[in-house]
C-alpha cells in the first residue's frame, strides 16, 4: 500500500507536484497517468525516498520509504532505466544489486529468467537496445521480490511483444497480492492494463477512478443516428441545439442530446429512424477531456 497525504514539491517557483492525496491498493494495477510535466516522476520519486517533500508526505507499507530497513525487499523500482553501469553485464549489475542489499546470489538467475535475459545476460549493459535496458530495469525492481513495485514508463522503447509481456507481468504481480503503481503517458495502454487511474495535471489529482467510472463521469459521448432522411434529421437536431457532424456513409454522429432525446425528437418530426446507437466516450477521449487545462504544449489547430 503507497499512501500520499497532501503530497506537495515546489522546485523554486515550479510546483511540481501541488497537494496530491491518494491511496494506491494492493492486488490491483494502478495506472498514474498524465501530460508531460504533470509530475508523475517528481511523485514517484517522493515515493522512494530521491526527493524530499515540500510538504505533506508519502509512506510505503505505513513507513516512509528510507525508514525500512531493507527497502528493496519492500518496494521495487524502476525509474530511469538507462541508469545502469555501461561498461558492466546486465548480470553484474543484478549481482552487484544482490550483494549490496543482502539478497541471494540465485534471485539473480531467477529475475533474468523472468525478463527473457538469460541469453544477453553476460553481455555490456550499455550495449543492450532500450527495450533490454527497460528489462533489465525491471528485472533489477523485481530482485528483493517486493510487495510494492513502481514503474515509471516501463513500456518505452517496447515492442509490442514487450508491451503484453510488461502487461502481462504487472497483471500477475497484481494478481499475487502485490500494490503495482505504473505511470504512462499512454491512457491506451493503461485502458488494458490498469484496473484502476489515478490522473494527475499540473501537480494535482484530476481523477482517482476505475476506468469505467471514468468514462461516465466525463460524460464525453456521442449517438450515432441513421435514417432514410438524413438531412432533415440533421437540421432538427442542430436546431433543438445538437452538434451533428455528417458521416460519408450517411450516418450522424450527434453530442449535446440523449439517444432518447433524439427519438422523441425524431417521433415529434414523423421522421424515421433506422438506427440510435449510443457510443460510449472512448478511454482516450475522456483522458484528453480531463487533461485538456492541464497539458504544457498545446498545439494550435490551423
Ligand atoms: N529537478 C527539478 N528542478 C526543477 N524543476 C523540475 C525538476 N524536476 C521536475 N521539475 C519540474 O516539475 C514539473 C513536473 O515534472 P515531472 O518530471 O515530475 O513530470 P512528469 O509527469 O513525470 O512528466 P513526463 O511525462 O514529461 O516525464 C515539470 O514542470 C518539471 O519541469
Amino acid at each position: 500500500m503507497i499512501e500520499l497525504d497532501a503530497l506537495t514539491k515546489k522546485f523554486g517557483g515550479t510546483v511540481a507536484v501541488d497537494g496530491l492525496s491518494f491511496t494506491v491498493k494492493p492486488g490491483q494495477v494502478t495506472g498514474f497517468l498524465g501530460p508531460n510535466g504533470a509530475g508523475k516522476s517528481t511523485t514517484m520519486r517522493i515515493i522512494v525516498g530521491l526527493d524530499r517533500p515540500t510538504s505533506g508526505s508519502a509512506t510505503v507499507n505505513g513507513r516512509p520509504f528510507a525508514s525500512h530497513r531493507a527497502p528493496l525487499r519492500e518496494v521495487g523500482v524502476l525509474l530511469d532505466a538507462s541508469a545502469v553501469h555501461k561498461g558492466r553485464s546486465g548480470y553484474a549489475h543484478l549481482l552487484a544489486l544482490a550483494r549490496t542489499h543482502g539478497l541471494p546470489v540465485s534471485r539473480v538467475e531467477e529475475v533474468l529468467a523472468m525478463v527473457g535475459l538469460q541469453d544477453v545476460a553476460r553481455r555490456r549493459a550499455g550495449r543492450y537496445s532500450l527495450g533490454m535496458a527497460q528489462r533489465l530495469g525491471i528485472a533489477a525492481a523485481l530482485l528483493g521480490d517486493p510487495s510494492v513495485v513502481l514503474l515509471d514508463e516501463p513500456i518505452n522503447g517496447l515492442d509490442p511483444d514487450g508491451v503484453l509481456w510488461v502487461r502481462t507481468l504487472l497483471r500477475g504481480l497484481a494478481s499475487e497480492g502485490r500494490t503495482v503503481l505504473v505511470s504512462s503517458h499512454l491512457m491506451s495502454e493503461m485502458a488494458v492494463t490498469a484496473d484502476h487511474l489515478l490522473i494527475i495535471g499540473r501537480g494535482r489529482l484530476l481523477a482517482d477512478t476505475g476506468l469505467d467510472e471514468l468514462i461516465a463521469r466525463v460524460g464525453v459521448g456521442s449517438v450515432l443516428v441513421r435514417g432514410p432522411d438524413p438531412g432533415a434529421l440533421h437540421e432538427t437536431l442542430v436546431r433543438r441545439g445538437a452538434t451533428v457532424v455528417a458521416e460519408d456513409t450517411g450516418t450522424l454522429t450527434v453530442s449535446g442530446l440523449t439517444s432518447a432525446e433524439i427519438g422523441e425528437v425524431a417521433a415529434g418530426r414523423r421522421l424515421v429512424l433506422s438506427e440510435l446507437t449510443p457510443r460510449r466516450a472512448s478511454l482516450e477521449e475522456a483522458y484528453m477531456e480531463l487533461t485538456r487545462d492541464a497539458v504544457e504544449y498545446q498545439g494550435v489547430a490551423r
